[in-house]
């Protein structure tokens, strides 16, 4: 089960809705509301919490492969040791994609490069990276990511009462990032504090996906439940905002044309 390829996410418009759950009801509650990836991330534990092996396999069953599960590690300390153990750790429950975030303090480049040598240990799950935008983040890193085979890279946040991502970096680096992921053929997505007011200017730089949490959440608590309506509101918001897009580039389309007959 594949997220669609960048390329094709460019081409067709079709921005990815990605939810972060904590248990197999909530991963339920998320396919009835349209949700195109299910991740599994225990809020409470940090902005990559990390959910038990137990829960990410209930999740796992229960998803049945309807659509793609990844699920974050923890917010480990940028290591080998620690992020390569929960990283195997994460991939042996089953998930199609494993996210793995790099926080400060530590070489993020060995990290990665450690990681792209586990080839063949994740069994069928991916490796995605997670940047921080709240922490200083290197775009320098999606190459080394993509030559160390990872499926994509997401830009997060970290501290989440930091404001949302679009608070955190202007769009024109939001869109240099989504560029960087695309010349290196990786899936990219954007994630962090997002709510229904962010969409229409984050489907407009067409990444692979935009994730949710908070705003999901009854009273926007991303350590709280789920709420289905939060969850309808958000996919229904990302589908107005692809139609409007996809709209004004027939529109410019057309106008092109008119001008080469024109000319
Ligand atoms: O990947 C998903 C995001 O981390 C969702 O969490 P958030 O909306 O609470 O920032």
């Amino acid at each position: 089960m594949q997220i669609i390829p960048p390329k094709r996410a460019a081409d067709c418009g079709r921005v990815s809705m990605l939810a972060s759950v904590v248990d197999a009801r909530e991963a339920t509650l998320c396919l009835e509301g349209g949700v195109d990836v299910i991740d599994c991330k225990d809020p409470s534990r940090g902005a990559l919490g990390a959910v038990t092996p137990e829960a990410a396999r209930a999740i796992v069953e229960t998803v049945g492969g309807r659509v793609p599960v990844s699920a974050t590690i923890g917010d480990h300390p940028c290591e080998v040791g620690p992020i390569v153990e929960a990283t195997l750790q994460a991939a042996a429950t089953g998930v199609d994609y494993v996210k793995t975030g790099f926080l400060p303090g530590g070489d993020a480049a060995e990290v990665v490069r450690a990681l792209g040598r586990l080839r063949g240990e994740t069994g069928k799950a991916q490796i995605v990276g997670v940047l921080f935008a709240d922490a200083s983040p290197d775009f320098e890193l999606v190459a080394e990511m993509a030559a160390a085979g990872f499926a994509g890279v997401v830009l997060d946040t970290a501290n989440k009462s930091d404001g949302a991502l679009p608070d955190v970096l202007a769009v024109d680096q939001l869109e240099h990032f989504v560029e960087i992921a695309r010349a290196h053929e990786m899936f990219c997505g954007l994630a962090g504090s997002l709510r229904t007011r962010h969409i229409p200017a984050l489907v407009r730089l067409a990444p692979d996906l935009i994730g949710f949490r908070g705003a999901l959440c009854c009273e926007n608590a991303r350590t709280g439940s789920l709420d289905l309506r939060a969850v309808v509101e958000i996919r229904d918001a990302i589908v107005k905002a692809e139609k409007i897009e996809t709209d004004l580039m027939m529109s410019k389309a057309e106008e092109l044309a008119r001008e080469e007959r024109a000319s």
